[in-house]
This record gives structure tokens, sequence and C-alpha cells, in this order.
């Protein structure tokens, strides 16, 4: 089974499109957890525990976890979230030349991080991606148009025919996507692009980061990231930060924003 039908599989089993960003900012990770061997994978597991009803996906940033002690917590986590039969996508952001790109895919072996899919670059093209594409059995979600202010800086130049950029990576995208494995990000910050991309590739899923802290459209992200109901909508600090205030108890508030959040995008689909 290929990475979309298995997270159709788990939105029909949660009725949640919500993947959960798992981003364990030390300088955020509550103060009684401070003193664990792994303070990511410590709180990383109770936001699981409180969250996975909820939880379509769950979605590390590898930017969190990218020294000794985070990749171990990292691949806890992941087994932990596998446990509670919950897809992992990493935010990793990957592509380089083929020899290099084959390391990278790596990640997604069980003796790597195990992960279901991960989200790659295409800034360096087909063969920079061939390595995570090949994976028949793996997601590749594919930088398109991301959420962030300068997202627009060479994302939205203009090419000779007229396109912006982010356009014609999502025709690429298409291409690519031989094995029906190929996903596209693009930013709950721009909801315009999300409808013009979802016009060019009507059957790709999206993963729509930036309703939450970012402020992203969320009525948006379900009406066109969703393609035949199958698509993640992710909050991260807004759902594991939730309960930032509450000492011990931050897990409970973490498990009410990522039910509340899933009420809201359910409204939409
Ligand atoms: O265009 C993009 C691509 C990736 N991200 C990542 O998603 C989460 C969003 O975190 P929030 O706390 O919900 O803002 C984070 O890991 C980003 O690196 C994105 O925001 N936009």
């Amino acid at each position: 089974m290929n990475f979309f039908d298995r997270l159709a599989d788990r939105i029909a089993t949660v009725d949640s499109v919500v993947s959960v960003g798992l981003d364990p900012d030390p300088a955020r990770i509550p103060d009684h957890l401070a003193d664990r061997d792994l303070p990511r994978w410590a709180f990383n597991r109770r936001i699981i525990d409180a969250t996975h009803e909820h939880a379509a996906a769950f979605k590390p940033n590898a930017a969190f976890y990218e020294d000794p002690d985070g990749w171990t917590a990292l691949r806890e986590t992941v087994a932990y979230a596998h446990g509670k039969d919950v897809p992992v996508l990493l935010d990793a952001k990957r592509a380089d030349i083929g020899n290099t790109a084959r390391q990278y895919a790596e990640l997604l072996d069980d003796d790597g991080m195990g992960v279901d899919a991960i989200t790659v670059n295409p800034y360096l093209g087909r063969d920079s991606l061939e390595p995570f594409l090949s994976r028949a059995d793996k997601g590749v979600i594919v930088l398109c148009r991301t959420s962030n202010p300068g997202g627009a800086d060479l994302q939205d130049l203009e090419l000779e025919s007229g396109e912006p950029l982010y356009e014609r990576v999502a025709a690429m995208a298409d291409l690519w996507n031989g094995n029906d494995n190929v996903g596209l990000v693009v930013g709950a910050t721009a909801p315009e692009e999300l409808e013009e991309v979802r016009e060019i590739v009507p059957d790709i899923p999206f993963l729509v980061p930036g309703v939450g802290a970012q402020g992203g459209d969320a009525e948006a992200a379900v009406e066109y990231g969703l393609a035949d109901g199958v698509g993640l909508v992710n909050s991260s600090r807004g759902i594991i930060f939730a309960g930032e205030d509450q000492g011990e108890n931050f897990d409970d508030a973490a498990g009410q924003a990522a039910k509340r959040l899933k009420k809201r995008l359910n409204r939409y689909r």
C-alpha cells in the first residue's frame, strides 16, 4: 500500500486531516522535562499520547533534531507514533546531487528513521529527487509555494511562458508522480496560490502548513489542499505549545488544541 492509501485509511479512522507538527523547541519544553535524558523525546511522547486520536499524521521537522541526542529523540518519536498507527512525515526539505541524495533517502529506511514520507526541495531538479521518487511505498512531498513571507521572492517569479515558478513546479511534480507517491507543500498563508495549484494538479494531495501560529486560511487549506479527501493541514506550535503556561499538564491543552483544529477543519471537508 502506498503512502497516500495509508494516509487515506488514517484520515478515515480518525475523521481528521490534522497533521500535528512535532517541533520541540528546547527553549519551550516545560521545565519539569528539562532534566530527562532526552527532553525532546519525553515531550513528544506526552504530545503523541494527548493528540494521536486527532492526528492523521505527525510531522517532525528535522531542524529540531539535528544533533546526536536529537536523532535518538526522533527515532524514538517515530517508533512511538507508529505504535499508535499514525504515519510520520519528516519535514526535512532534502535534495542534492544524486550521489548525495541517495544517502539522504536512507532516512526513509527502517534502519534510518523509518519515516513514511519526507519533504523535498525541487530546486535541483528531477535527478536530485529520484532516490526518493523511486521509493514507491513512501510519500515524497515537494515544496511548491511555501508559507513564509519570502516564499514569493523566488517562487512567484514569472517564467517566459508567463506562469510563475511555483506553477511550473506543480506541473513538474505531476510528471514525477509515476509511482503515485508525490504530494506538494502549499502554504495556507497563500490561499490564491492554493487554488491555482489545485487547478493544475487536481489529483495530488497537499501538505498545507501555516494554519495556527502563522495565521493562514484554514478554509482554503481544506478546500484546495485535499485531493479526493486526502491531504494534510499542519499546525505545530499552535498545538504542541498550547499548554505552555500550564506546567506539568501541558499535554491536556495540546490534546484540546488538536481536537479543536480537527473540528474546525472538518467544517470545510
Ligand atoms: O511552507 C512551509 C513549509 C514547511 N513549514 C513547516 O511547517 C511547520 C509549521 O509550524 P507552525 O508552528 O504551525 O507555524 C514548521 O515545521 C515549518 O518549518 C512551514 O511552516 N511552511
